[in-house]
């Protein structure tokens, strides 16, 4: 069986961080290991409390992962100080981690800031060099251009401007764009759209964290990077569309639809 690891935050009501990876990872048909950067406490409405990892102990996590069990594919999510960051930078060069996925979590939609100021910097000087895949939605395009993005145009611009910087690939979401759900690669000098039909389902917590994870899943599992983004998006359209209703906010999805086996499919008691 292939292997993956998330490195990210907790998240308490389920949707999204550790939870989301680890579901979206099994669904997906891999083995899911974690690295704990930060505990929230978080549900549907927003995040209440932050409390981030010791840095040392990070260390000691990724230590007890690569050591014993190797991941075929690394995703990164939610890393909010510096500190931390530079673990993961040493740890991932230290055991040569293959197939890395960053996701630069900066607020989640409830408004929640997840990353300090300081630390994107970081995340920028250290961990992107070593991505083969970010993965940043607009608002976070943005902030990494320092441009503004309102049209397919521009998208193309701000991953290409991203992808030369850091001499990574750069798939922009396109979740936060009023029509359609197209996210663009942008990766050895040229561009390709994924499209998406929107679905019209409130419950949205997590999808960023879940496409990232599906990503890294099917790199894991050695597709190459263009049917891997092309499997995530499929795998997050289905979650989408299997329209679970749950909490007072913005919901999380359903990461097991596709699951159906006995233990899924009985009857409720
Ligand atoms: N309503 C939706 N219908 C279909 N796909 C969606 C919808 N909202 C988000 N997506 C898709 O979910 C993935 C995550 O995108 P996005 O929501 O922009 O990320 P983030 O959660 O990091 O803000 C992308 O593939 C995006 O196109
Ligand atoms: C612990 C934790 N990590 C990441 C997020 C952000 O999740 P994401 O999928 O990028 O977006 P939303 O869930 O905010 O739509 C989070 N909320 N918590």
């Amino acid at each position: 069986m292939k292997t993956a690891l998330t490195i990210a935050g907790s998240d308490s009501c389920g949707g999204a961080g550790i939870q989301a990876d680890i579901k979206t990872m099994m669904a997906n048909g891999v083995y899911a290991m974690s690295a704990i950067t930060a505990l929230t406490a978080q549900n549907t409405t927003g995040v209440t409390s932050i409390l981030n990892a010791d840095s040392k102990f990070l260390g000691e996590e990724l230590d007890a992962v690569f050591t014993d069990i190797y991941p075929d594919a690394v995703k990164i999510g939610m890393v909010s100080e510096s500190d931390l960051i530079h673990v993961i930078a040493s740890k991932l060069r230290q055991y040569n981690a293959k197939n890395i996925v960053v996701d630069p979590v900066m607020v989640a939609t409830s408004g929640a800031k997840l990353i300090s100021d300081d630390a994107i910097d970081t995340l920028k000087q250290e961990l992107f060099s070593l991505a083969d895949v970010l993965t940043p939605n607009i608002p976070e395009a943005e902030v990494l251009t320092g441009r503004t993005i309102s049209n397919a145009e521009e998208m193309i611009d701000a991953a290409k401007m991203i992808s030369e910087t850091y001499n990574c690939a750069v798939l922009c979401k396109g979740g936060h764009t009023i029509n359609d759900a197209n996210d663009l690669l942008y990766a050895n000098n040229t561009y390709r759209w994924f499209y998406g039909k929107r679905i019209q389902n409130p419950n949205t917590h997590g999808t960023g964290c879940t496409l990232s994870s599906a990503i890294a899943s099917n790199l894991a599992k050695g597709f190459d990077l263009e049917t891997s983004v092309c499997r995530a998006k499929d795998y997050i359209s289905g979650a989408l569309s299997a329209m679970l209703d749950l909490g007072k906010g913005s919901g999380p999805m359903d990461h097991g639809f596709a699951i159906d086996n006995i233990y899924t499919k009985e009857a409720d008691i």
